[in-house]
This record gives C-alpha cells, sequence and structure tokens, in this order.
C-alpha cells in the first residue's frame, strides 16, 4: 500500500464520497418520471415482507421522509399493528420511537427530522429504515450519524427485529464500506421488489 492509498482505504474517509454520489443518484431517482408509482410498488415490498414474517400486528417503525428518501408513508397507513417514527435523543444516543398516528400533531425535532409532538414511547419489532445506498450483503449507508446502527445493535441485542430497508433501485451499489459498528439489514424494498440477505 503507498502512503497516497491510505487515506481512501479507511471506511470512514471511503463513506464521505459514497454519502456525496449516493446522494445525488438517490435524488435523480426521485425526480425521475413515474417516482409515485415506484414508491407504491417500494412500499406494497414493505407490506409483502411484514406479512411473510407474520408480523402484520406487530409494532412497525416508519419515518417522516426527508430529502429525496422514497416516502413510507403507503406502508405505515396499510399497517395493521401500532406504528412509530424515530425521534433522535442525542448525539452519540440511540433513537427513541414515538406513536405515530395519521392525525398526530408533529413538531420539528433534531437533525431535520420531523416527530410527533406527543405520544406513547414503543419498541418496535419491525423497522422501515431510510438509507442513502445499500449494498448486496445488506450492509447500508445513512446521514452519518451512526443512530440506526446504535438503534439496531442495542434493539437486536435484546430480542428479534426485521430491518427493512426502503430506497429506489438506483440506491443499490456493489459495495457500501463497512465498519465493525455497521448492522445490516434484513431485507430491501425498492420498486423492483422485495430481496432477503441470509
Ligand atoms: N427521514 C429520516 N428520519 C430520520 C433519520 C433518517 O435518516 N431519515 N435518521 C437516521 O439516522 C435520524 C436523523 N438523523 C440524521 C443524521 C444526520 C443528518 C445530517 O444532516 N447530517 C449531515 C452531515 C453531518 C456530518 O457529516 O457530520 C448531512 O447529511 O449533511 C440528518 C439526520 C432520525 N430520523
Ligand atoms: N453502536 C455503535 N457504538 C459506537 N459508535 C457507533 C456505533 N454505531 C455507529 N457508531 C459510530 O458512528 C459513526 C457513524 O456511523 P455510520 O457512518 O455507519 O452512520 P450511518 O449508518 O450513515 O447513519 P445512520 O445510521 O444514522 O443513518 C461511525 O463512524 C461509528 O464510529
Amino acid at each position: 500500500m503507498t502512503d497516497s492509498d491510505k487515506p481512501t482505504r479507511n471506511p470512514i474517509t471511503q463513506k464521505a464520497e459514497v454519502r456525496r454520489q449516493a446522494a445525488a443518484a438517490r435524488q435523480a431517482a426521485f425526480e425521475a418520471p413515474d417516482r409515485g408509482a415506484r414508491v407504491a410498488a417500494a412500499c406494497h415490498a414493505v407490506t409483502e415482507a411484514v406479512r411473510a414474517a407474520g408480523l402484520t400486528q406487530a409494532v412497525l417503525s416508519g419515518y417522516m421522509p426527508m430529502r429525496s428518501e422514497v416516502d413510507p408513508l403507503p406502508a405505515m397507513a396499510a399497517h395493521r399493528g401500532p406504528v412509530c417514527v424515530p425521534v433522535v435523543q442525542g448525539k452519540g444516543q440511540p433513537l427513541a420511537f414515538r406513536r405515530w398516528t395519521h392525525d398526530a400533531a408533529m413538531v420539528a425535532g433534531a437533525f431535520g427530522a420531523t416527530v410527533p409532538a406527543a405520544g406513547d414511547w414503543l419498541r418496535p419489532r419491525v423497522l422501515i429504515v431510510p438509507l442513502l445506498a445499500f449494498d448486496a450483503q445488506g450492509y447500508r449507508l445513512g446521514y452519518g450519524g451512526g443512530f440506526y446502527d446504535r438503534t439496531l445493535g442495542g434493539l437486536r441485542a435484546d430480542g428479534a427485529v426485521l430491518a427493512i430497508g426502503l430506497a429506489f433501485a438506483a440506491q443499490a451499489r456493489a459495495e457500501v464500506p463497512v465498519e465493525a459498528t455497521d448492522q445490516p439489514l434484513d431485507a430491501i424494498a425498492t420498486e423492483d421488489g422485495l430481496r432477503w440477505f441470509t
């Protein structure tokens, strides 16, 4: 390895570059025609995963979309069990999850997210996970807070959870840089359908 290779072999340095490329690829997918149909198909794949896992009545976490994320609302609305969304408690902390309903009062939370103004704190059994990029092994890249890694690590240490990434197909990459703390997805839902990782 030459000295000039070293910085790019550091996964944290690589992630910053992949994040820039992935944000542009997702934005292009978001702006392309037929977004509505692609979002509907991706959300349908989430619902299919929940049904296949026998978790139709379980607590499901969605999210309030930001930037060019796939809007998970159709999957949240279709769910028969309780639905919650993530709330940032602080830097370096796992996410908390607050009950969400269609008519819940929402307020601006930390890191640009919209969160419920009130409501019960729930432990999700199924999580719809937002992302910038995902790879063939089920690893994902988010905005760099490490929030989902900490959260999934904590939840998995405590019991089973099903983590379903929701993305446009254009967000796929052969590989994303991986650190020891990265928590892989169990499945990915896109407009091309559902894919389980083994
Ligand atoms: N819709 C949605 N809600 C979510 C998440 C998410 O990814 N999507 N989160 C998932 O964690 C949490 C919010 N996490 C966030 C973490 C960082 C940034 C952010 O703006 N980061 C800067 C880079 C900061 C840096 O490099 O230090 C950026 O992207 O410009 C935004 C949200 C909770 N709610
Ligand atoms: N469980 C953990 N314990 C301690 N540090 C962690 C943990 N998970 C992640 N981190 C740290 O947080 C940093 C950011 O994580 P990473 O780049 O994976 O975020 P991300 O997956 O893009 O963001 P997010 O999960 O919020 O969408 C990592 O460099 C890592 O050092």
